[in-house]
């Protein structure tokens, strides 16, 4: 396995390299060993990448759809068979087991590429009939040259989920990996170009914030994707306010979950462990708020409980058999060891976990508190690590409010046997992506997204492709021009 990517940019369809670009290190979680090196993004490879996109943008607009159809799914093809070599390689990237990358990172990024392609040959404009044979006709136009900015947990699926509708609507994309996973990105461009995009359509650069700050600023940018926090993503919608761009913000949460006495416990505590556990826990959609009712929250900790003692392995995240890796870099442990602390210090009842096992690598006990009230700082920061709170409450209407009772809006879920509950919850939940009896799935023909703090417009689904779209209306008159004079 080639860790060390053949330059640091992938530019008008190759791999380009400025070595005055300050050292970013990429290091493997697991060893803290750094296992690959690239440069950031100078002034000029930034210009490279603007003109390359900006110049590209035309002529693939100009395709049909059909055509951008086409490549985009033998993009999708290109990375199923390739799915072993870019999941070992999101492995190192962001330390997730292979366990876990094996089915949810390039196969997620194949499914957005083979769905919007099959999008692409169908998107149209309408025609609108008016009086005294006048019409309108609306054309469906891409957007322009689109930025998109990463963060570190899901390399691959991001760049794919922002590159895919994209690209289907004729747009061209420059793709900011975050500086802690830069590798993963660029094997999604070069995936995209082999499969018959043309040069520039599909670029990846290099750096810190300060070279996505450079990119959205740009007069030629017509639209930023972000995923990432929301302090960033407060900057970056300022940002791209300046220019009346438009906007896709992914953002945080601090989701939650409910569980009613009456729900199914053995699936209610899967939820639970998909929705906080799953990738060390570092997922924007995690239910880290578990409020149960009290009928049933001293056996839901026990089989939580059980359930993390018997059914956690631990260990090299590359091994097929490790169900649970380390925290992405050393400084996200100390944040989240740093929440764990607030915790313990706040009054909270540590039921499992907690510690950080005597082995190499960033590892974080999954972790459980009990007894934790709405007002403590780990029920209202997202800590984004494996750490799982569970809040008790008595009524339907007293758990809604409580779970409403937050700046974020990303995801939200009810667990419960009473069907019209699940959809009265449901539709009270103030967040953007819901499940009922499940958690943290996202599927590409669903829209994923959040309100409130966690973001601004919709990933996946037909809906991204009108964030990814312009109509223009043409009238077209049948008559006479009438004038007053
Ligand atoms: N809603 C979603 O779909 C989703 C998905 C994954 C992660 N997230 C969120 O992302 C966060 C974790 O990721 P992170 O730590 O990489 O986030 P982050 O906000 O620190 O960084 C995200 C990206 O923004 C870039 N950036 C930083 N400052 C910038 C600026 N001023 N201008 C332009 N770009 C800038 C970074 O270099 C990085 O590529 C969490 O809050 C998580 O919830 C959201
Ligand atoms: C597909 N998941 C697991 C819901 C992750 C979406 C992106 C959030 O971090």
């Amino acid at each position: 396995m080639q860790i060390q990517p053949t330059a640091s940019h992938f530019i008008n369809g190759a791999y380009v390299e400025d070595t005055a670009g300050h050292f970013i290190d990429v290091v493997y979680p697991y060893t803290g060993e750094v296992v690959a090196k690239v440069h950031s993004a100078t002034p000029a490879i930034i210009e490279q990448a603007i003109a390359a996109a900006k110049a590209a943008q035309a002529d693939w607009a100009a395709r049909s759809g059909v055509e951008r159809g086409r490549i985009l799914r033998r993009a999708a093809d290109i990375m199923r068979d390739r799915n072993h070599d870019l999941s070992v390689l999101e492995t190192y990237d962001t330390g997730k087991p292979y366990q876990e990358t094996s089915v949810a990172d390039a196969t997620s990024g194949a499914d957005a590429f083979e769905y919007f392609g099959g999008l692409a040959g169908a998107l149209t404009g309408e025609h609108i009939p008016l009086a005294g044979g006048d019409f309108v006709y609306t054309r469906r136009e891409a957007l322009g040259l689109c930025v998109g900015i990463g963060a570190w947990n899901y390399p691959t699926q991001i760049a794919s989920w922002k590159g895919a509708p994209a690209l289907a609507c004729g747009n061209t994309m420059i793709f900011k990996p975050s500086e802690t996973t830069p590798l993963c990105a660029l094997k999604v461009a070069e995936i995209l170009y082999e499969a018959g995009a043309p040069a520039g359509v599909y670029n990846v650069v290099q750096g810190l914030g300060n070279v996505g700050a450079s990119l959205i600023t740009d007069p030629r940018v017509a639209k930023v994707s972000l995923t990432g926090s929301v302090p960033t993503g407060k900057k970056v919608y300022a940002s791209a306010a300046e220019g009346l761009r438009h906007v896709t913000m992914e953002l945080g949460g601090k989701s939650p979950i409910i569980i009613f006495d009456d729900a199914d416990l053995e699936n209610a505590v899967s939820g639970a462990v998909l929705g906080n556990f799953y990738s060390t826990g570092q997922v924007c959609s995690n239910g880290t708020r578990v409020f149960v009712q009290k009928g049933i929250k001293e056996a839901f900790l026990n089989r939580m409980s059980e359930r993390l003692a018997s059914g956690v392995n631990m260990g090299d995240p590359q091994d097929p058999d490790t169900n649970f890796g380390p925290m992405v870099s050393e400084n996200q442990r100390s944040i989240v060891q740093g929440y764990i602390e607030k915790g313990k210090a706040e009054g909270a009842r540590l039921v499992h976990g907690g510690g950080t096992p005597e082995k190499e690598g960033f590892f974080i006990e999954p972790t459980v508190f009990a007894d934790v009230t709405d007002d403590m700082t780990i029920a209202r920061e997202e800590i984004f690590g494996p750490v799982l709170s569970v809040l008790d409450f008595d009524t339907e209407e007293e758990a809604i409010r409580r779970a409403n009772d937050t700046e974020f809006g990303l995801a939200a879920s009810v667990f419960t046997n009473d069907l019209t509950r699940a959809h009265r919850v449901s539709a009270a939940f103030e967040a953007g992506t819901c499940y009922i009896n499940t958690h943290n799935l996202a599927p590409v023909e669903a829209p994923f997204g959040g309100s409130k703090m966690s973001g601004v417009g919709r990933e996946n689904s037909k809906l991204a492709i009108n964030h990814y779209s312009e109509m223009k209306t043409v009238y077209v008159s049948m008559n006479d021009v009438e004038a007053p004079f």
